[in-house]
């Protein structure tokens, strides 16, 4: 129990530091967000088997291709770390590190079997080939509140014949349009996604992914999303999405606080009247 809520909450408090200038933005903090205490103990038996960071899945490989290099370049350019003391080039964003594992954010998860909880991994960076499936690395900009992503589609992707599937299409807006809310409040789910096709995508291209928030009303966040060609002449895909905040841990959080504040006070009545007792018998 105190497991579950220690995790409910060390989920939260990761969350908590999303947004604007925190660590988890920083590749060198994140990996201590996303261990849990059994696995800091196997990295700390076996160096040299387990790597001690996780791997970020937003930082080029061998599989990029020449647009998504350029691209990739270009916001990094514009990026924060690299733009300090240097020009200001009027916009700054951020590039948001990816790791295929989130295991201390799936409160959920504190629900789950071991076994599941173990084997689970982020369902857009579970294919170990490079360049295989979704390859693609995320920005934001602060100041306007929107962010890029850029999204090379591999060939385990085909949907028609030589173009991209339109699930694997729904699934990096989902992506893209899920981290955007989430950084701009806290843990949201998608509710509602509105996809629009507009042409197809060949597979093996590279494509931007643009999300901007159009509004907010009280919980829910209302993001609109365009899939274009890297120079944005051609559009691929147009949608709009519906993310209010998760408050449904909240209430899993509170009910296990008081049970738990609950068992506490029947202990201490349980010791309170055996000691009572005791003492009047002798
Ligand atoms: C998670 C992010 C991590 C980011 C960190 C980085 C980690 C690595 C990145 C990975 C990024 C992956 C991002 C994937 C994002 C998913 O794919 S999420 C998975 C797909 N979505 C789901 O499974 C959600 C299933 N649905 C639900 O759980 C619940 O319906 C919801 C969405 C949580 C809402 O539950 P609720 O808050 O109890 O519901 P409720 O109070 O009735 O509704 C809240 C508001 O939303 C409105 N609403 C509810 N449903 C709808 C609907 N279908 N249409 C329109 N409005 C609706 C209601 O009208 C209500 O509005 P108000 O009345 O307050 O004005």
């Amino acid at each position: 129990m105190a497991r579950s809520v220690g995790r409910i909450f060390s989920g939260f408090r990761c969350f908590g530091s999303l947004p604007f200038g925190n660590p988890l933005l920083k590749t060198q903090c994140s990996g201590v967000l996303f261990r849990t205490t059994s696995e800091r103990t196997l990295v700390h038996v076996l160096p040299k088997i387990f790597p001690r960071k996780p791997r970020d899945f937003s930082l080029p490989n061998s599989s990029w291709g020449k647009e998504m290099m350029e691209l990739y370049n270009h916001y990094n350019r514009l990026s924060k770390e690299a733009t300090e003391g240097q020009e200001d080039h009027g916009e700054e964003w951020t590039r948001l590190p990816s790791y295929n594992r989130t295991l201390k954010y799936a409160t959920g998860g504190a629900y789950l079997s071991k076994i599941i909880q173990s084997k689970a991994r982020l369902f857009t960076r579970n294919i170990r080939d490079p360049g295989a499936a979704f390859e693609y690395v995320l920005f934001f900009r602060q100041d306007k509140l929107k962010c890029v992503c850029i999204f090379q589609a591999g060939h385990l992707l085909e949907g028609p014949p030589g173009h991209v599937h339109g699930g694997a299409i729904a699934t990096m807006i989902d992506t893209v349009t899920g981290t955007h809310a989430s950084l701009l409040s806290a843990p949201v789910m998608t509710a509602n996604l509105n996809v629009n096709y507009r042409s197809p995508i060949p597979l093996g291209s590279t494509v931007l992914i643009e999300s901007i928030l159009d509004k907010e009303d009280g919980r829910k966040m209302y993001i609109s999303c365009r899939v274009t060609s890297t120079d944005g002449s051609k559009l691929h895909t147009e949608a709009t999405g519906n993310c209010p905040q998760c408050h449904f841990h909240f209430c899993h959080a509170t009910l296990c606080i008081v049970t738990l504040l609950l068992l506490l006070f029947l202990h201490a009545a349980l010791f309170l009247s055996i000691s009572v007792s005791n003492l009047l018998r002798r």
